[in-house]
C-alpha cells in the first residue's frame, strides 16, 4: 500500500504562492528525502500532507485514508518529528512517553517507551525532566515519541538540525533500523546533503514551491550536471 500520495498541492500565503502544484508519493517502506533551499516550500508541503495546513488545491491520501475526512484513521499510522514541536517542561521523559503511548492506544506504553529509548541510544534520559534536556536531546525524545507506535510512515522535518555528528549518526542508524525492521516509510527534510544521501533511497528536490527533480541521489545530481546533491543544492539556491 502507498504510504503517502499527494497530488496537485497548492498553498497561497499573503506574500505569494508557497507551494505550487506539488505531487509527492511515498511507497510503503520507502525512504524519501525532501530537499530544497530555505523557503522552497518543504515544511508547508509536509504540513499539508499531515492535514495541519489546509491546501488551497490538491488531495492527500495517507495509508489509503483520504484527508481531511479520514485524518484520524490516517494519523494512527503516522509519526511526526520536528524541532519546533514543544515538549512539556513539567514531566519526566518517561511520563511524557507513557502519556503518548496511552494516546496511541498501546497495551504496554511503559515498555514501548523503554524499548524505543534504547533503540535511539538514550535510555539514560528516561528520568530527566523536560527542563533538563538540551535542544538536541529534546529532538531525540521527539523522535522516540513519534516511533512509539511503530508507525507505517514517519515524517521528519529537519530531525538532525540541532544534533552533533555523533548523535545525528545515532538518529540515522535508528531510523534506518526502524525502516528495515518495521518497514516504516520515511519522509525527511534536511539541509544535510550527506545525511540524505546516506539515509534516503530517493530524493525530491523543491525550488520556489515546485518539484524540480525526483530520483536517486545519483540520478538527480547527473540531471543537474553535478557530482553530488550539494552541487544541485547550490545551483538551485543560486537561482531562488
Ligand atoms: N504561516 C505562514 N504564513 C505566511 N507565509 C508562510 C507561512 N508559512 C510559510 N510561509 C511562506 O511560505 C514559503 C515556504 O515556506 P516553508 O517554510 O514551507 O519553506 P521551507 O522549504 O520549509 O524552508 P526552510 O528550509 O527555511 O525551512 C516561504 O516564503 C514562507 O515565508
Amino acid at each position: 500500500m502507498t504510504a503517502l500520495r499527494a497530488t496537485g498541492l497548492v498553498k497561497d500565503y499573503r506574500r505569494g504562492r508557497a507551494v505550487d502544484g506539488v505531487d509527492l508519493t511515498v511507497d510503503a517502506g520507502e525512504r524519501i528525502g525532501l530537499l530544497g533551499p530555505n523557503g522552497a516550500g518543504k515544511t508547508t508541503t509536509l504540513l499539508m500532507c499531515l492535514g495541519v495546513v489546509t491546501p488551497d488545491a490538491g488531495t492527500v491520501e495517507i495509508l489509503g485514508h483520504r484527508l481531511p475526512r479520514e485524518r484520524q484513521k490516517a494519523m494512527a499510522g503516522v509519526g511526526f518529528v520536528a524541532g519546533y514541536l514543544p515538549l512539556p517542561n513539567q514531566l519526566r521523559v518517561i511520563e511524557y512517553l507513557r502519556m503518548f503511548g496511552r494516546l496511541y492506544g498501546l497495551r504496554r506504553p511503559e515498555r514501548a517507551a523503554t524499548t524505543w529509548l534504547e533503540h535511539f541510544g538514550v535510555p539514560h534520559l528516561a528520568k530527566a525532566m523536560g527542563t533538563e534536556l538540551s535542544s538536541g536531546q529534546k529532538t531525540l525524545i521527539g523522535i522516540v515519541k513519534a516511533a512509539l507506535h511503530s508507525p507505517r510512515l514517519m515524517v521528519l522535518d529537519e530531525p538532525t538540525a540541532s544534533l552533533d555528528p555523533d548523535v545525528a549518526l545515532r538518529v540515522r542508524t535508528g531510523l534506518r533500523r526502524l525502516s528495515d525492521e518495521f518497514g516504516t516509510a520515511l519522509l525527511v527534510t534536511s539541509h544535510n546533503m550527506v545525511e540524505v544521501e546516506r539515509l534516503c533511497e530517493r530524493v525530491v528536490f523543491m525550488s520556489a514551491g515546485k518539484v524540480v527533480a525526483n530520483g536517486t541521489a545519483r540520478e538527480v545530481a547527473e540531471r543537474f550536471g553535478g557530482d553530488n546533491l550539494e552541487d544541485v543544492f547550490l545551483q538551485l539556491a543560486g537561482k531562488s
